[in-house]
Parts: C-alpha cells; sequence; structure tokens
C-alpha cells in the first residue's frame, strides 16, 4: 500500500460483524482498520432512502468526529417477492425496543412471502455500498451485489444478521454455513470492496 494516507481507517459501523469482515478484507493490503463502535462516536441516524445515501450520512458523521479517513457500509437485502423489501429498511425489520433481533427479521422476511404466495426459488438480492471518505472531503463510491435464494428454516451458526436465510447463487450452504474466509471471498461485501481495492491499486 502505497496509499501514506490511508494507514489507517476507520471503518463508520456500528456493525461487529461488519467490521470483522472489513479487517479481513483490509489486512492484506496493509490497511489497519478501528471502527466508530470502538472509538464512542454516537451512531448517525440513517434517513435517507437509498444506500448510497445513508452511507454517506455515516461517512460523513465519521469523517467529521475523527478527522481520519473513513469507510462506510450502507448494506441490506433485497428480495424479489417483497417488490424489493426490506431493502434499504433491512436493518429496521429487526429493531425492537430491546436491540437487533435478526430471528425476528428473518421470521418476518419468509412469512410476508408465505402471505404473497411468492414462487420458490426465492430470489434475493444482497447489496453493499462502500463510500470511502478522506479527510479533504474526497469520496470515493464502490457497489456490490451478491444474488442468491432464501431458505427456511435458517441454517449455520456463523455470520451475523440475515446470513443464516440467504444461498449465494452456485452455492448449496447459506452465509451462516460458510467459513469467514469463504463467505469473504464471494460477499456483497467483497465485491464492493474488491473494486476498492482495485481503486487504491
Ligand atoms: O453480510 C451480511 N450478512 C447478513 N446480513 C447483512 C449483511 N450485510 C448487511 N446485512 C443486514 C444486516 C443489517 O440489518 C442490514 C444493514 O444495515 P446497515 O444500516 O447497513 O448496517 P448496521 O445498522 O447493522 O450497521 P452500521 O449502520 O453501523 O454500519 O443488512
Ligand atoms: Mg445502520
Amino acid at each position: 500500500m502505497t496509499d501514506k494516507v490511508l494507514e489507517t481507517l476507520v471503518i463508520a459501523t456500528h456493525n461487529r460483524g461488519k467490521l470483522e469482515e472489513f479487517a479481513a478484507l483490509l489486512a492484506p493490503l496493509g490497511i489497519r482498520c478501528t471502527s466508530a463502535g470502538e472509538l464512542g462516536l454516537a451512531e448517525p441516524e440513517e434517513t435517507e432512502s437509498s444506500f448510497v445515501g445513508n452511507a454517506r450520512i455515516k461517512a460523513v458523521a465519521a469523517s467529521a468526529a475523527t478527522g481520519l479517513p473513513v469507510l462506510a457500509d450502507d448494506s441490506g437485502i433485497t428480495v424479489d417477492g417483497l417488490d424489493g423489501a426490506p431493502g434499504v429498511y433491512t436493518a429496521d425489520w429487526a429493531t425492537t425496543p430491546n436491540g437487533r433481533d435478526f430471528m425476528q427479521a428473518m421470521t418476518r422476511t419468509w412469512r410476508e412471502l408465505e402471505e404473497a404466495g411468492a414462487p420458490e426459488p426465492r430470489l434475493a438480492q444482497f447489496h453493499c455500498t462502500l463510500i470511502l471518505r478522506r479527510p479533504d472531503g474526497q469520496e470515493q463510491i464502490f457497489e456490490g451485489v451478491a444474488p442468491g435464494r432464501l431458505v427456511w428454516p435458517p441454517r449455520g451458526e456463523l455470520g451475523h444478521g440475515y446470513d443464516p436465510m440467504f444461498i449465494p447463487d452456485g452455492h448449496d450452504r447459506t452465509y451462516a454455513e460458510m467459513a469467514p474466509e469463504e463467505k469473504n471471498a464471494i460477499s456483497h461485501r467483497a465485491r464492493a470492496f474488491e473494486k476498492l481495492a482495485a481503486a487504491l491499486a
């Protein structure tokens, strides 16, 4: 990595699962990372209706708070049988008065597919929008999509979020049944990250 300004990157996230994935993706580039969560930064409200809009909110907040280069990730799953829901509201579907409950979110997703009488396979796409924001305000955007299908009941104990109900195309195991290295070689986040790495090279 010749880009000195990126020796340390603040990942603008409070999601530990995402952070672990980024740490593994960044290590081969010689880039260390910390996160908004680890630094105790406030979690900004994600008020936009697009992935890029919400990624920018997180990037600008972490940048203003630290003055360091920042990488923000806004992601989610779009389900064909639900006209693209939950989409940018993927995290909101897991929100309860006591914090996030992804079993509840996955159960709702499957129940709504059943109620809609959606045909199988129940196609869905994980999306990841990354914004790399430098201290001078320069910004680059990278996007990655992983197409696949949803299964019920959820399978696997690894990963995070909706991983146990998503099987990426070309595979027969869910993200939650894959070792971190395996998910990180094919995921929506990895696909967006590949573009970022190429832009830095
Ligand atoms: O690889 C993934 N495997 C499973 N689920 C995932 C993944 N990637 C995103 N997701 C789900 C979790 C979250 O409900 C939503 C993202 O919402 P999103 O606002 O971008 O993230 P977040 O609130 O968990 O953390 P933060 O905003 O602090 O980065 O999509
Ligand atoms: Mg969020």
